[in-house]
């Protein structure tokens, strides 16, 4: 589980996060939603340690993230894997060698380990015979198998997912968010995702905490979020096309 608690965040005495407050659990898919600029990215990079914090904890089970000393930190650090936009593959590495990366950097394994976990981690994403291709020989759902592989090959407690579908058609969307939602189950992670997709609410979003202008506004599920009477969030959703032409 991942806690937030009384995180501010400015930048240059803009406050970008105000008083968030929020728990994200363990063994679900935690949806981070919100309009452009409300303050997703900040949060997410604000639980992960990319950014400082101005106030405020994120405890990782309990483990004050900001304030644990360096070898701590890094300890903390092995155990999250990370989804980026785009799915940032190193172009010149094959399939093998990309999933292989944490493992070079974070473990003595023998190379028959790794190639191990390897195929482990790319039978858990349903790609086989692509070891040795190039990014560029991948379609854009392979890549984000290859990415998510990569992500989980280090048997991460928590994963981040910044924006998993940007890119991808809608019917390979929802192949993702599925594969997501079972590796979430399954490796019983604290998974966090920071969406648009409306469809990704509907269908994985066992937690989903609205974001509003650098406030928490809303949590709660997939079943509420149509039926909410938060005014803001309503408005969200509903601004939606595809919601609205559903609701006529
Ligand atoms: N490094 C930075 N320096 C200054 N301001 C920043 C920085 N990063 C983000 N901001 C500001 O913080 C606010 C929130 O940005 P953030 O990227 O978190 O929004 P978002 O909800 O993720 O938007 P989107 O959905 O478009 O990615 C914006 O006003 C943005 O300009």
């Amino acid at each position: 589980m991942i806690q937030v608690e009384q995180l501010d965040k400015e930048f240059s005495g803009k406050k970008v996060l105000e008083d968030i407050n929020v728990e994200f659990e363990q063994g679900k898919a935690n949806l981070i939603i919100g309009q452009s600029g409300s303050g997703k990215t900040v949060l997410l990079k604000s639980i992960v340690g990319l950014h400082t914090i101005d106030n405020g904890t994120v405890l990782y089970d309990g483990r004050d993230f900001h304030r644990l000393k360096k070898t701590e930190q890094k300890k903390v650090r092995q155990e999250m894997g990370m989804l980026f936009q785009g799915s940032a593959l190193f172009d010149s590495y094959n399939v093998a060698d990309n999933v292989r990366f944490p493992l070079d950097i974070f473990t003595n394994q023998s190379k028959a380990e790794k190639m191990k976990r390897v195929a482990f981690c790319l039978d858990r994403v349903n790609l086989h015979d692509v070891e040795h291709l190039l990014p560029s020989e991948l379609s854009g759902g392979m890549k984000k198998r290859v990415a998510i592989a990569r992500a989980i090959s280090m048997n991460p407690k928590y994963l981040f997912c910044d924006e998993p579908n940007s890119g991808l058609d809608p019917k390979t969307s929802v192949v993702i968010d599925d594969l997501l939602l079972e590796l979430t189950h399954d490796f019983n992670m604290t998974t966090i995702i920071n969406t648009h997709d409306l469809n990704s609410m509907m269908g994985i979003g066992e937690k989903i905490v609205f974001i509003s202008k650098g406030k928490v506004e809303w949590t709660g599920n997939r079943d509420d979020l149509l039926s909410t009477k938060n005014e803001t969030l309503h408005s969200f959703i509903y601004s939606s096309k595809i919601l609205k032409d559903s609701s006529n």
